[in-house]
């Protein structure tokens, strides 16, 4: 199927898309949408609220009127119905956005600025690249850090985790390990929604504190357990089904399937591994949000990148599981279920 041209001025709004990009990122990071969320006001007052120069101060609120992330009515800036449900730190749902946003902001914002050095050496441009520690160990070495990055993993997963509460066929299980769980949205909203299950969510040690935060808040502590560990060198932990959330397309192909004979090995018979990411189509030419994500991996990590579900379910047949398959979740996300 041949698709429509980029026209010149969609090459233009693209090329030059940072700069709306930086724009939203840099008001959320001021805090512009929870202000106007505890008053709409004018020019004059909410600069002062916001701590801005005067010098770029109107065309800044302006521009996210332009971009259509606030509304000024008789010049006085609200936001929008959609930016004050999701940007709004005092808000829930700002733990599923903002928090992406502002990990995006502190982090990949600057990463992606090195992109075509990545591109010419293969290099990751992470915060283990000045050093001798790896990616996670660098990133975790800082408290604001580690919980920002966690709690992003939430925003970024959040959607699918409660579609894939839903979706599987929990009834025919009884435990459910995730692993690499952050925060552990994950296996938070599959035993909230399926509550004859009790779960574990394994990760660095560092991810603990975190972790035990957030089963707490939705009160699973009775259910749920943090385990602590390193997945390429500890066991598994033992459930009838482990799932892998937004973790294979951090590794190279090596470790990949070194992750999915782990799990072979842990799971019963009849046991299922679930593995989701944003999934490349099998042509290579539709999910794009899928391929930048994909070069994410390039500027973040060491060796991953991003894969289709036809090759997931070639190294899950590899690690011996009998059959496989993939579901669409939502957005740009799938799974691929294993069966052992
Ligand atoms: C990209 S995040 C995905 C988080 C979450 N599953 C999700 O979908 O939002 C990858 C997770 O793997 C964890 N991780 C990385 N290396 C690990 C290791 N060697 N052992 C255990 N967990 C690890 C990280 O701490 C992080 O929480």
């Amino acid at each position: 199927m041949t698709r429509p041209q980029p026209t010149a001025e969609a090459i233009m709004r693209t090329g030059m898309g940072f700069q709306a990009s930086k724009t939203l990122l840099s008001a959320v990071e001021l805090g512009v949408f929870t202000e106007l969320a505890v008053r709409p006001a004018g020019l004059v007052e909410l600069r002062e609220r916001l701590g801005l120069h005067p010098r770029g101060a109107r065309d800044f609120l302006d521009a996210l009127v332009a971009l259509g992330f606030l509304r000024r009515v008789d010049d006085v800036y609200h936001n929008t119905e959609e930016t004050a449900a999701h940007l709004d730190r005092a808000k829930p749902a700002y733990a599923h956005s903002g928090g992406m946003l502002d990990m995006a902001n502190g982090r990949l914002y600057r990463i992606w600025a090195d992109l075509t050095d990545s591109l010419r050496t293969g290099a990751a441009h992470d915060e283990s690249a000045d050093g001798d520690l790896d990616t996670y160990d660098a990133l975790y070495a800082d408290p604001v850090r580690l919980k920002q990055f966690l709690a992003s993993m939430t925003g970024i997963s959040h959607a699918a985790n409660t579609r894939i509460a839903r979706q599987v066929p929990w009834k025919d299980y009884g435990t459910v390990a995730d692993l690499g769980t952050a925060q552990g949205d994950l296996v938070v909203q599959v035993l909230l929604a399926n509550p004859h299950l009790s779960g574990i969510g394994f990760d660095l040690p560092a991810a603990a504190p975190v972790f035990e935060e957030y089963a707490a808040e939705n009160g699973l502590r009775d259910r749920l357990a943090f385990v602590g560990g390193d997945f390429f060198t500890d066991d598994f932990p033992r459930a009838d089904v482990i799932t892998f959330g937004h973790v294979l397309h951090n590794w190279d192909l090596e470790k990949k399937k070194l992750l999915l004979r782990k799990a072979w090995d842990a799971l019963p018979e009849g046991g299922a591994v679930i593995v989701y990411d944003s999934l490349v189509d099998d042509d290579r030419s539709e999910n794009a949000f899928a391929l930048l994500m994909s070069l994410t991996m390039l500027v973040v990590t060491d060796g991953g990148f991003g894969y289709t579900a036809a090759e997931c379910t070639g190294w899950m047949a590899e690690a011996g599981f009998s059959r496989s398959w993939s579901e669409h979740l939502i957005g740009p996300d799938s799974i691929v279920i294993g069966i052992k």
